[in-house]
């Protein structure tokens, strides 16, 4: 019987940014879901310490049903030792979530469920959570791996919300939405959250929801942080020889800063949306639905990088259009 594949939620953060807090919180709560934790050997939280031990990977079930899984040695291992496991019985669970350490870049981990054949076939990546520490977030963001952890998620949840006023937090967000235009952003409290902000975000499908913020950010002042969004409209159909070969050239250049893109095209002569959503230098693209009657025929693309060109991208997107 074929297996359903398993949903995978990367959990990121910076250092102290609240991680452990809230996967505490999935695994001792009663909400009647089976997930599966991978948590690395970084961390030094309770569970950690009480279920580490000598083996590169441990894997317990917990009270809850929930199954904690700590690894010492790769990621690829534990996923697949996970999978053996549920295979012959031995644990159940049918959600996975893996935690980042406080200083890795979330892509590597990303890009494993892309790459291997089995992994791709067994899992499918819902989505990158990235915690902010409200109360550190100024100091934090001063890193790049910080910022790039920001713009590479799909939700961002902002932790230690009591300990700043509100004209900080607005600031923050402010900040946050500038970085990630893609990113709703929710508040944490001491780990506690509803796990649909979590799970479910899909955020790595083809479908053509863009979901940018509506807040509007002031100018961008001189210092502004090096990774950051940049979402460009345009009323006039595009050519897909051109788009096409606008894209390749910006991949080709520039792909290693293109964190995440996505975009919904209005193609000329042609009655459906094009959807396109990628990752560093994998993307992937389909028809959508057809435009509806009174809908304006507006193609949207948000691209969020690192120090982006940004000119060199308005004009290829510009030079896109059909004449
Ligand atoms: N005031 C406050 N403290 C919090 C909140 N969330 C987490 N903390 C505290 O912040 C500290 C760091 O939280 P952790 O969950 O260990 O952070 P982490 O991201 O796992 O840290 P590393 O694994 O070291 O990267 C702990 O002392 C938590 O109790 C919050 O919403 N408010």
């Amino acid at each position: 019987m074929p297996h359903l594949p398993i949903p995978v939620t990367v959990l990121s953060g910076f250092l102290g940014a609240g991680k452990t807090t809230l996967l505490r919180y999935l695994l001792e709560a009663e909400h009647g879901l089976r997930i599966a934790v991978i948590e690395n050997e970084f961390a030094e939280s309770g569970i950690d310490s009480q279920l580490l031990g000598e083996q590169p990977v441990e894997v317990v079930t917990l009270a809850n049903g929930c199954v904690c899984c700590s690894i010492h040695g790769d990621l690829e291992r534990a996923l697949l030792i996970l999978l053996e496991r549920l295979d012959n019985g031995e644990i159940a669970f049918d959600r996975l979530v893996i935690e980042c350490t406080g200083l890795a870049d979330p892509a590597p981990v990303a890009q494993t469920f892309f790459v291997d054949e089995e992994l791709r076939e067994r899992y499918i990546l819902d989505g990158v959570i990235t915690l902010v520490d409200a109360a550190h977030a100024d100091i934090h963001l001063q890193q790049a791996i910080a910022q790039a952890q920001v713009g590479f998620a799909d939700r961002l949840l902002v932790s230690k919300r009591d300990l700043v006023d509100a004209a900080q937090f607005d600031a923050l967000c402010e900040r946050l939405t500038r970085i990630n235009r893609r990113a709703p952003i929710r508040v944490v409290e001491h780990g506690c959250i509803d796990l649909s902000e979590l799970l479910d975000v899909r955020g790595f499908n083809l479908n053509a929801d863009l979901a940018l913020s509506p807040r509007p950010l002031t100018p961008a002042n001189p210092a502004a942080d090096r990774i950051s969004s940049l979402v460009l409209r345009s009323e006039q159909p595009l050519d897909i020889d051109r788009l096409s070969e606008f894209m390749n050239q910006l991949l080709e250049q520039h792909g290693r800063a293109l964190l995440r893109y996505k975009g919904v095209l209005s193609i000329a002569g042609e009655p459906r949306r094009l959807v396109f959503q990628g990752v560093l230098k994998l993307y992937g693209f389909d028809w959508d639905r057809e435009w509806g009657v009174d809908e304006p025929h507006e193609s949207v693309v948000v691209f969020i990088g690192d120090e982006l060109p940004e000119e060199e991208i308005r004009a290829g997107f510009a030079a896109a259009a059909a004449q």
